[in-house]
């Protein structure tokens, strides 16, 4: 039997029910590329083959499937259709294996989520040895239960080694895969691999792929994207699951752009209001990016990254630390007239770092644009001026024409460029001297701004910093840079870094590693 899962192109592509029911099949892609869509879209096909299976469900995110299909809930909020502290779970799983039913088994607020998925799987796996019906378990971020270090279950282990001759297959999911115990991975003759980017997470899925190229075309995939490969497909194909039928509820939260942002306790000042008291410490304190890599991830990268004595007087590095952080960033919506023949109102989105100012691109992880970063501080004038200066140089009365201010105000202005070091004098002509910029960075066209991708969010429960760059300093450069703009939308979200001090004989020195990607993030020095 075929299940038609998706498309590639305008071919459908089904996989075989019997393989992916009975055999072992792994599913991975990192956070936010669909793997949870695409379960679900398996489930979907499966509940309409009227085919058994069981979901550990650790994030409670499948019971929309209850709403178009007829399956069992067993978890532990209101309106489960059994609590699973309270069920006979193998009465349950006998009947559900023989009628062929499906079942969530909802781990999501479990007190013991490893010792409730361990429960199962050993009731599944001796039931199987009598019963021998084709039945499946799909395990949801199998690095919780299976993991690469520590100790994994081994009531899933042993499925994934003796559950086929049983009838009994195992599909494990994860956006990890260098976390998970390579004995379950290795064993896995089904693949369906989405996006992934993470170095580690790329090593840890070459096996599947005959060469390190043809496993590096995963970091180009797009959400919803994945290769099929192994027994499940008639070939090794790269296609994107269909449609859901149920909603899906794994959406990722979006950053609405045009609400104000809330004063929070760790908003701006951290220091809660006297009348608010003391704030729990785990009371939320914004939306944060959940964080995908580990801190000995960190500290794998950061070893990578020393500095090492190859002669005898260079320094020898040592790392001094290695911390997770969370980096203010602001996403701001501003509204500009423009166009170069037809002037009409326009509105751009896009992401400023909270700390310097620098424009962040968001897409799998950051990636730093030097930005308003050098024309922070700068009144709306200067900010005018530097800008617009031409490469060549300007005039004091060319910067006039230029930017229609007056002579006294352009004067100051230029003044406080030269006191910043952003224009120089660089010759004279006559008597007149001809000023040029010395940014760094040609600032960016609002046109040119692009609001990046949306990231899987969480409440942030520690404090932040407070971002040094405010709503009004980044107001006075966007005037200065285009008088129409109007700032319409600012949040503030926070982002996972690490950061990692290394010392030697010669000093010390920091930086920034990305806390989804593990690439070093570049910023200016403040
Ligand atoms: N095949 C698809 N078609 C349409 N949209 C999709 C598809 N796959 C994913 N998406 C979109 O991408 C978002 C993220 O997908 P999903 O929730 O499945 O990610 P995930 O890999 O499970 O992430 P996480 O591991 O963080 O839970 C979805 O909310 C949905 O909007």
């Amino acid at each position: 039997m075929d299940l038609v899962i998706g498309r590639a192109g305008d071919r459908e592509i089904a996989v075989d029910a019997q393989e992916l029911v009975t055999g072992r099949t792994c599913i991975i892609a990192q956070s936010g590329a669909g793997k949870s869509w695409g379960i679900a879209v398996l489930c979907e096909r499966l509940l309409e083959a009227g085919v058994g299976f069981c979901l550990i469900d650790t994030e409670g995110e499948y019971f929309s499937l209850k709403d178009r299909f007829s399956l069992l809930w067993i978890g532990t909020g209101a309106g489960c259709d059994a609590d699973i502290r309270q069920t006979n779970l193998i009465d349950l799983m006998q009947d559900a294996i023989c009628s062929r039913t499906a079942v969530l088994f909802d781990v999501s607020e479990a007190a013991d989520m490893r010792g409730e998925a361990a429960r199962l799987a050993g009731i599944l796996y001796d039931l199987e040895s009598r019963l021998k019906q084709p039945y499946l378990l799909i395990v949801e971020e199998a690095d919780k239960f299976i993991p690469q270090s520590g100790e994994s279950v081994a009531e899933i282990e042993e499925i994934s080694r003796r559950g086929r001759k049983r009838g009994l297959g195992l599909l494990v999911a994860t956006q990890r895969p260098s976390l998970v115990t390579k004995n379950i991975l290795s064993q896995c003759n089904n693949q369906i691999l989405g996006r992934l980017s993470i170095e580690n997470d790329l090593r840890a899925v070459a096996l599947f792929f005959a060469s390190r190229k043809e496993a590096a075309e995963l970091a180009e995939l797009e959400p919803g994207e994945f290769f099929v490969m192994g027994g499940l497909a008639r070939e090794q194909v790269r296609m994107r699951f269909g449609a859901r039928l149920c909603e899906h509820r794994g959406l990722t939260p979006r950053l609405d752009a045009g609400e104000p942002a809330v004063p929070g306790p760790c908003a701006g000042s951290r220091k809660p209001p006297s009348s608010m008291g003391s704030v729990p410490v785990d009371a939320p304190c914004g939306d944060a990016v959940v964080p995908v890599l580990i801190r000995e991830e960190a500290l794998d990268i950061a070893m990578g990254k020393r500095k090492r004595r190859f002669l005898v007087l260079e320094p020898e590095e040592r790392i001094v630390s290695a911390d997770r952080a969370y980096r203010p960033l602001h996403r701001l919506e501003v509204r500009y007239v423009g166009g170069l023949i037809r002037k009409t109102t326009r509105t751009a989105s896009f992401v400023v770092d909270g700390e310097t100012g620098c424009i962040v691109e968001v897409d799998r992880g950051l990636k730093v644009r030097p930005g308003f970063s050098e024309l922070l501080g700068l009144d709306e004038a200067a900010v005018r001026i530097v800008s617009g200066l031409a490469n060549g140089g300007s005039t004091l009365t060319e910067i006039e024409a230029g930017t229609r201010l007056p002579p006294g105000v352009v004067k100051k202005a230029v003044k406080s460029l030269k006191m910043a070091k952003l224009v120089t004098e660089m010759k004279t002509v006559g008597e007149t001297l001809v000023y040029v910029p010395l940014l760094s960075a040609e600032a960016p066209a609002l046109s040119a701004l692009r609001p990046g991708a949306d990231l899987p969010m969480e409440p942030l429960r520690e404090n932040p910093p407070a971002p040094r760059v405010t709503e009004a300093s980044l107001r006075t450069v966007l005037k200065g840079l285009e008088p129409t703009a109007e700032i319409v939308g600012f949040r503030t979200f926070y982002y996972p870094v690490y950061l990692v001090r290394f010392a030697s004989e010669r000093g010390s020195r920091s930086l920034v590693l990305d806390g989804c990607t593990g690439k070093e993030l570049r910023f200016p020095i403040p």
